[in-house]
């Protein structure tokens, strides 16, 4: 596995080592060793899956409590990934980082805990898969817009934006409520 990282410390983008022969590919996806040997202390409880259409964008979103770290790929199509740091004891708190996650470049996108999380899908359909180290909370669920312009992201074009009514909803980052 090569880890790569990104614009912000405590996001990290994984390449899983791929296996090619006559019959296809294989790869490790998840492997809780390798994974601990690079963050301990991290134990994933919950998988989420979503299949959303071009355009559709979820996000960006946090649980202010059971906060959940995520492991973010994508299993058909491809995705800009974003994560925005919301701990305001950090020295990036309000930036935010994205990298494009497809089937084809198996890359993964860890997302820790105390950040908020959304993706925009490019391809006609994307099945996105994502690992968390804590339960769904929906009582605890917040989002903020995905461009409020400060935080401003530059997120790809593409024709029609696609949200749920929910995320019609979301709050600017600076009405958000942040980690400690
Ligand atoms: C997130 C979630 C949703 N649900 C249900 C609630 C709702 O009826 C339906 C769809 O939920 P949502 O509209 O919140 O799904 P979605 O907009 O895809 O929400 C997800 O977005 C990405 C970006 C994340 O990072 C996730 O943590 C999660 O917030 O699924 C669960 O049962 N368990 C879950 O863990």
């Amino acid at each position: 596995m090569q880890v790569t990282k990104t614009s912000l410390a405590d996001v990290l983008l994984l390449t899983p080592k791929v296996y090619g022969d006559e019959r296809g590919h294989f790869f490790e996806s998840f492997n809780q060793q390798s994974f601990n040997k690079l963050i301990s202390g991290v134990n994933f409880v919950q998988d989420n899956q979503s299949r959303s259409a071009k355009g559709v964008l979820r996000g960006l979103h946090y649980q202010i409590q059971q906060a959940q770290g995520k492991l973010v790929r994508v299993l058909q199509g491809e995705i800009f990934d974003v994560a925005v740091d919301l701990r305001r004891s950090s020295a990036q708190f309000g930036q935010w980082t994205s990298a494009t996650l497809s089937a084809n470049n198996q890359q993964q996108m860890w997302i820790p805990p105390g950040f908020a999380h959304g993706f925009l899908v490019l391809s006609d359909t994307a099945d996105v898969l994502y690992k968390t180290t804590d339960y769904y909370a929906p009582r605890f669920e917040r989002a903020i817009r995905w461009d409020d312009s400060a935080l401003g992201i530059v997120w790809p074009n593409v024709e029609r934006v696609i949200l749920s009514e929910k995320d019609q909803q979301s709050v600017a980052f600076a009405n958000a409520e942040y980690y400690d």
